[in-house]
């Protein structure tokens, strides 16, 4: 693993020297996956790596976990809370929805959580923007594999290292890199919404889907659920579908 560790931080350099730019940001939650990144791009470029903590109705402890992140790796950091602009953006959508007599109370929440994910994204690129840096996405192979991200949101990035490791290779990275042990043990959450997890949103562990990665056998319900999550996003690692030229 500190082979392929060094050969990522080495991956970077050569993918922003190519773009012809100055370095990298990612934002950092306070997760295990943003942790391995932080720690990567730091590794890469120690001058020129950016974290950025944004806080969006966020529950205060991923603040804190976010900063442990930072002091482990000595990033440099900014924090861009997001609150109020979800608020203006989200609050005019759902105004004008109702308005109209044809706001969907039970999709408002998912819309909610994706509208999170795609304001830090807009966020990264204008940050991105001002240093000349690229935007690194912290996608592993079972969150790639199974869609569990916002498309065009923590979906929307330039690179993404992590995409064929998964969750246990990363935790694995975690540890070699000096990412704090309970940033590690803490369970995965995409923090859009009270008390949600990966595992009880997708309805199936990381485990399983790490081992149906590396072709393990599996229980037959888990395999159906990795299954058609898969097939259900198929249209999120594709570019947006064009129609054939008439
Ligand atoms: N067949 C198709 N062909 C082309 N486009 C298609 C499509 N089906 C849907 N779409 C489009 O895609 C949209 C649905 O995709 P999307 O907007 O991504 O939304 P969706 O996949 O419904 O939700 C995102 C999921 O990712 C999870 N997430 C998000 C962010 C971070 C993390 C984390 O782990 O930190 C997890 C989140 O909790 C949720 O379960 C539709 O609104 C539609 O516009
Ligand atoms: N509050 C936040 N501040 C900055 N970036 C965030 C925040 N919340 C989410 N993100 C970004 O969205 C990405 C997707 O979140 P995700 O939950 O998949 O990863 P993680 O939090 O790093 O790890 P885990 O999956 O174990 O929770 C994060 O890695 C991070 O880059
Ligand atoms: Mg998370």
């Amino acid at each position: 693993m500190q082979e392929k560790i060094d050969k990522l931080v080495q991956w970077l350099r050569d993918q922003v020297s190519s773009a012809g730019l100055n370095g990298a940001v990612v934002g950092i939650s306070g997760g295990i996956d943003s942790a391995v990144v932080a720690h990567l791009i730091k590794r890469a470029f120690p001058d020129d790596s950016l974290g950025l903590i944004m806080p969006c109705k966020s529950n205060p402890k991923d603040m804190e976990d976010a900063l442990k992140v930072v002091k482990s790796c000595g990033i440099r950091h900014l924090v861009i809370d997001l609150t109020e602009a979800h608020r203006t953006l989200f609050g005019a959508v759902e105004a004008e929805l109702k308005a109209i007599g044809e706001w969907s109370e039970e999709r408002a929440r998912l819309g909610d959580a994706n509208t999170r994910a795609r304001l830090r994204m807009t966020t990264l690129y204008a940050v991105a923007n001002n240093y000349g840096y690229l935007v690194v996405g912290t996608d592993n192979a079972a969150e790639w594999h199974t869609g569990y991200f916002t498309k065009y949101g923590d979906g929307g990035v330039d690179l993404v290292p992590l995409i064929h490791f998964t969750k246990g290779e990363v935790r694995e990275m975690g540890r070699l890199l000096g990412v704090p042990e309970e940033i590690i043990k803490k369970a995965p959450s995409a923090g859009l919404w009270e008390g949600q997890t990966d595992e009880s949103e997708m309805g199936t562990t990381y485990e399983m889907i790490d081992k149906y990665l590396k072709g393990e056998d599996i229980p037959e319900r888990d395999r159906k659920i990795i299954e058609r999550l898969h097939e259900r996003s198929h249209h999120k690692r594709q570019l947006a579908i064009a129609p054939p030229k008439f």
